[in-house]
Order: C-alpha cells, then sequence, then structure tokens
C-alpha cells in the first residue's frame, strides 16, 4: 500500500534523448523493469496569468510547504513519483512561466505535451480571472476535437477583502468550460491544493486507461521526444520560446537542483 502523498523521486537518473529512443518495448526500462510493467506517466501543465500563483501552488502540493518567493520567468519541470487510490504514477509538472495576454503564449506545444492542465486565477485579480477564461477557450481549440482534462483553480484566497472575483463568477466559467472548480490558497493550507491537483491526475489518468495502450504509448514517445528536441535545439522544430523549462532533480542526499535544458546539458528521459 502507498502513502496518498506525492513523494520526490531521490536520485533520479536523467538521460539524453537518443538513447531513450533506441529503447525497444519489450526490452527492459530505465528502472530494470519490462516496459509493460513501468509505471503510467502523467503530464500535467500549470498555466495562468503572471503572478498568480503557480509555483507556489505547485510546489505545495509536492511539498506541502509554501514559500513565498520564486526565480521569475523561468519555466520548471518537476518530476515526481505519486501513489494515488493504490496507483503508482510518475507525474511531470510543467510550470509555465506565461508574460502579458498569458493566453496568447499557450501554444500547440504546450497542449501536445500536456495531458491534463491546471488553470489558474487569483481571486484579487480580475483581469487574470479573464485570462483563465481566454486560457481554457485556447486550450480546448488547440486540443480540438479531444476533450481537455483540466480544472480551474482560484488561488490567493485569504486575500478577500480585496477580492474582484466571486465564487459564483469562479464556478460560472467552470461550468462552461466543463471543467471542475476549487478556490484554494497556496498561502494558508495544502489541503485544497492538494485535493485540486489530485482530481486532475484522477481524471487524466482514467482518460489515460480509455486508450489503448500500445498506440498511446508510442505517440507519447514521440510526442516528447520531439518537445525535447525542440527545446535542446536539436530537432527540425526551432526552440520555442515559451517551452524551456528548468528540470527540478532531487538527488539522494535531498538537495534540489534546477538544470536549465539547453544544448550543453540534454536532460529529460522517457
Ligand atoms: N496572499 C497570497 N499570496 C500568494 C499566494 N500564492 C502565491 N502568492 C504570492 O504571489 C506572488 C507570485 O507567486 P508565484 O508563485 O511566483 O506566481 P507565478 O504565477 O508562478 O508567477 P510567474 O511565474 O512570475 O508568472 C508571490 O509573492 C507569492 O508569495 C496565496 O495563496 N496568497
Amino acid at each position: 500500500m502507498c502513502r496518498n502523498q506525492p513523494q520526490a523521486q531521490s536520485g533520479e537518473k536523467v538521460q539524453g534523448g537518443e538513447e531513450r529512443d533506441k529503447v525497444p518495448s519489450s526490452a527492459p526500462g530505465r528502472e530494470g523493469r519490462p516496459r509493460y510493467q513501468q509505471l503510467a506517466r502523467l503530464r500535467i501543465v500549470v498555466l495562468g496569468a503572471e503572478g498568480v500563483g503557480k509555483s507556489a501552488l505547485t510546489v505545495r502540493y509536492l511539498t506541502r510547504r509554501y514559500i513565498s518567493e520564486y526565480r521569475r520567468a523561468i519555466d520548471l519541470l518537476y518530476r515526481h513519483t505519486v501513489c494515488l487510490d493504490d496507483v503508482t504514477s510518475e507525474v511531470e509538472i510543467l510550470d509555465v512561466s506565461l508574460r502579458q495576454h498569458a493566453h496568447e503564449s499557450v501554444s500547440s506545444s504546450h497542449t501536445r505535451w500536456g495531458e491534463g492542465f491546471v488553470v489558474v486565477y487569483s481571486v484579487d485579480s480580475a483581469a487574470s480571472f479573464h485570462e483563465a477564461g481566454a486560457i481554457l477557450d485556447a486550450l480546448q481549440r488547440l486540443k480540438a476535437p479531444v476533450y481537455v482534462p483540466a480544472i480551474l483553480l482560484a488561488n490567493k484566497r485569504d486575500l478577500d477583502p480585496g477580492r474582484q472575483v466571486s465564487v459564483e463568477e469562479g464556478q460560472a466559467l467552470s461550468l462552461q468550460h466543463g471543467c471542475q472548480f476549487y478556490e484554494v490558497s497556496a498561502a494558508e493550507s495544502h489541503v485544497g491544493v492538494t485535493l485540486a491537483f489530485q482530481a486532475l491526475l484522477r481524471e487524466t489518468r482514467s482518460l489515460q486507461l480509455t486508450r489503448p495502450l500500445p498506440r498511446q504509448r508510442r505517440i507519447s514517445i514521440v510526442a516528447v521526444s520531439r518537445m525535447i528536441g525542440s527545446l535542446i535545439g536539436r530537432g527540425p522544430d526551432p526552440p520555442s520560446p515559451t517551452l524551456k523549462p528548468t528540470l527540478v532533480v532531487q538527488d539522494s542526499a535531498g538537495k534540489r537542483t534546477l538544470r536549465r535544458k539547453d544544448k550543453k546539458r540534454p536532460s529529460l528521459s522517457l
């Protein structure tokens, strides 16, 4: 039985792209297990206007801790092993740093890579609420006709005196887009944040299971390796300005390091 909490994967080995693509489907995977025994992988993208608390929420979910200041203007990719409902999955969370007019920066690279989406706004910012609506529109447009598992996350509930967006408005927007809605405060508690992420992981996982496995695996390998190729400038596509995540890796001593993905350091494994 596994604990119902996300766990940092320590001592994670990060490999280059070419090696990864060569692994035949019957060969042992990087954990030394046959492919069919490897963990399900869920890829989550966190989107929202600038400063709404995307990093605070992501770190709150992953570590239960609240850290009030983060490096800005970089995308971060977190990889963790999560046990939920006694099912262990490898979860990758891309915390995207979008600038003004965030919805215009949501690209098909994000939607091709991501399987589940957290769309965040801040209750003290009507502008961020409108951005969230535009992001949900953009996701649906880019993913159409495929259904998009997403949650709408209203953050900074603790700032109620300065509230510009009511709970009812948040609910109405989520109903309009057919997604779940949570109002939370990354600053106050990890509970709501954890429930929200877990709901999305469940939905994303359920959707994965409805797809035929071999085909889905092939598609995800191609999609990720293409994305990684463009991230590190090796692929035929030009590098996307919005998809250059820094990988957060936790070593066996528990020390966390940030690695920027650039030409010299190809670093994401399948
Ligand atoms: N009061 C309050 N402040 C919060 C909360 N969550 C985040 N913040 C603050 O909001 C600011 C922005 O938080 P970030 O997590 O960096 O926001 P972000 O969306 O990742 O920012 P960018 O990556 O620059 O777009 C920081 O000063 C946080 O401390 C919250 O729940 N309540």
